[in-house]
């Protein structure tokens, strides 16, 4: 009999029907799972739904065999698809009533994020989950675990199995993208990254076109890794960049692929950033990363009533106290004084007034496709600079362009970034100034489209004091969506970075309203409220 607490994972939330012991003295994680597999088409619902409630019983069963005593069930809540959730979870009750056991509700995407810090020991890494029906940036600040930017419409293996169902290949697609990809060459898809937010339909629809048109399949299911992937890869270092995080953990079905992995591998690399991949065991739906983190919830008290435990198919991440952490001390309080900084695109080298950044090229990403967002950026990056500062936004006055060397060279501005002052009392009035500052631009037309609290830079005196840099995301706008994400942008960097978020969301949102149109603030609520499991 084990000296440690063992748990039962029950994990039902839309393919796997999967259950799994974990023993917190060995560190041993049995998994049984039975994947549904649709006889054509994507996944039905109904027909997941039916599996789970054949399956179920047969996994729990298996892992049972042999177990001496459990000391509690934990469950998948959500997200995922109400019918399996709710069979499910009534299996997980009846479990916990029939063994006089506590149940524990876990969140199915926190769970993918764990075990991935949990195998690895690190301590407080960026967690990038790549699923099927969600694909998002996490990082663990009070409290909570925050969406630091996510998919603005499918998740990335839905995405990837709606274009394989237009080619009629069986579920699940992702696989078969990936071995077809490696007879493939690149040819160009559109790329689309806001701040860390990113979307998917766009890509999806030129792929089919492309396939369509002739282009050959295996070309298409190349690029399609290389630019979705590229994109997590992207995202996932800007969110490194802005946390100053010196770990990054992938979870989620898709980090199967070794294409991505790679990337991030690489990514990683050049960054001088851990990086760890679980084994594919727990990448997929497992019910073993829910039995871990079910154990830690678990220890801390974090149990559930039966009567309390209703299953919620949009239950989001960042909806969850975390009570198994302990908060990381931040250390981003102090002000740089290094003249070479390493940000999520640049190296930024930094003489006396002057300030050269470098989009230096990114091993990771194919070399057209790298070649392409370099120049691209530098070039909007020079002229929306320019042009913020026509309109009366403060921001460095560029002094050369090198678009041939993807080199711009600006003046230095500010003292410190806003993340750094943030929870100071010139923190309220600073952000009051950004919001400004961005109703100003949406208004002449313009999305900033990376304005987090890094991209801001404050100095300690003077009229101008807050000014905006790094307008290579942006692009000249005047649809409501793209100034309104660039305010979604900012409220995720303020959750990601300061200590009290929503006081200063607040005062963003106030002082905002007084220069801009309410259509944006509107949209705001719209995007926030996107269901995101599709
Ligand atoms: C809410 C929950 O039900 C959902 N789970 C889920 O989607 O299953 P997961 O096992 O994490 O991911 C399945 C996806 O992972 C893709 N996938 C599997 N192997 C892959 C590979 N080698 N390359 C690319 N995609 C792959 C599949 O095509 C499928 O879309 C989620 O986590 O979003
Ligand atoms: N004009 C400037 N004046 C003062 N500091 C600057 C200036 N430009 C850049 N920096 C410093 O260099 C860092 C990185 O610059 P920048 O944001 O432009 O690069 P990046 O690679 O796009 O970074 P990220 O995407 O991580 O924001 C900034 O956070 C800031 O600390
Ligand atoms: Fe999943």
């Amino acid at each position: 009999m084990s000296d440690g607490t063992v748990v039962l994972g029950i994990e039902g939330t839309a393919w796997a029907a999967s259950a799994a012991l974990y023993d917190t003295e060995t560190d041993e994680v049995s998994i049984s799972s039975d994947a549904y597999q649709p006889d054509s088409g994507g996944l039905h619902p109904r027909e997941a739904a039916e599996h789970m409630r054949e399956a179920i019983p047969a996994v729990v069963e298996d892992v049972l065999d042999g177990a001496d005593s459990i000391d509690a069930v934990a469950f998948s809540r959500g997200p995922g698809l109400g019918p399996c959730l709710r069979i499910a979870g009534t299996a997980a009750r009846a479990l916990a009533l029939s063994l006089d056991v506590p149940l524990v509700g876990v969140n199915h995407m926190l769970a993918h994020a764990e075990i991935g810090r949990h195998r690895s020991g690190f301590d407080s890494p960026v967690c990038l989950n790549a699923s099927g029906a969600n694909a998002h940036v996490l990082a663990f600040r009070n409290d909570r675990y925050r969406v630091l930017g996510e998919t603005m419409d499918t998740g990335i293996g839905n995405a990837l199995d709606k274009f394989t169902r237009h080619v009629d290949w069986s579920h699940p697609g992702g696989p078969k993208i990936e071995r077809a990809a490696r007879d493939g060459e690149y040819a160009e898809l559109p790329y689309v990254v806001t701040g860390m937010d990113f979307s998917f339909s766009g890509i999806m629809s030129a792929a089919k076109e492309a396939v369509d048109d002739g282009t050959r399949i295996e070309d298409v299911c190349f690029s399609l890794q290389e630019t979705t992937f590229a994109m997590l890869a992207e995202v996932a270092e800007r969110a490194l960049s802005l946390t100053s995080s010196a770990e990054l953990v992938l979870g989620g079905g898709v980090g199967q692929n070794q294409r991505l992995q790679a990337m991030l591998g690489e990514m990683c690399e050049a960054r001088g950033v851990d990086f760890f991949a679980p084994e594919a065991r727990f990448l997929r739906d497992n019910a073993g990363m829910i039995a871990v983190l079910g154990a830690k919830m678990l220890a801390a008290g974090d149990t559930i009533a039966v009567a309390d435990s209703r299953v919620d198919s949009g239950f989001r991440p960042d909806q969850v106290p975390v009570t198994w952490r302990e908060e990381t001390e931040v250390q981003w309080g102090e002000r740089s004084t290094e003249d070479t900084l390493q940000g999520a695109e640049a190296l930024v080298e930094i003489d006396g007034e002057r300030v050269r950044k470098r989009r230096l090229p990114k091993s990771y990403r194919h070399p057209t496709l790298d070649e392409r967002l370099r120049r691209e950026r530098v070039v909007l990056e020079a002229r929306l600079t320019s042009d913020a500062r026509r309109q009366g936004v403060p921001t460095p006055l560029v002094l050369d362009v090198d678009t041939a060397e993807t080199e711009l060279t600006v003046e230095y501005v500010g003292e410190s970034d806003l993340r750094a002052v943030l929870d100071s009392k010139e923190g309220t009035s600073c952000v009051r100034d950004v919001a400004s500052h961005l109703a100003t631009l949406h208004e002449a037309g313009i999305a900033h489209g990376d304005p987090t609290t890094r991209n801001v830079r404050v100095s300690d005196s003077g009229d101008d004091r807050t000014h905006l840099i790094d307008f290579g995301l942006g692009h000249y706008t005047d649809d409501v969506e793209d100034h309104a994400m660039d305010c979604h942008v900012f409220e995720q960097s303020l959750a990601g970075t300061a200590a009290d978020p929503e006081s200063l969301r607040e005062a963003f949102e106030t002082a905002y309203a007084e220069v801009g149109d309410d259509d944006v603030q509107e949209r705001l609520r719209a995007i926030e409220g996107r269901g995101r499991y599709q």
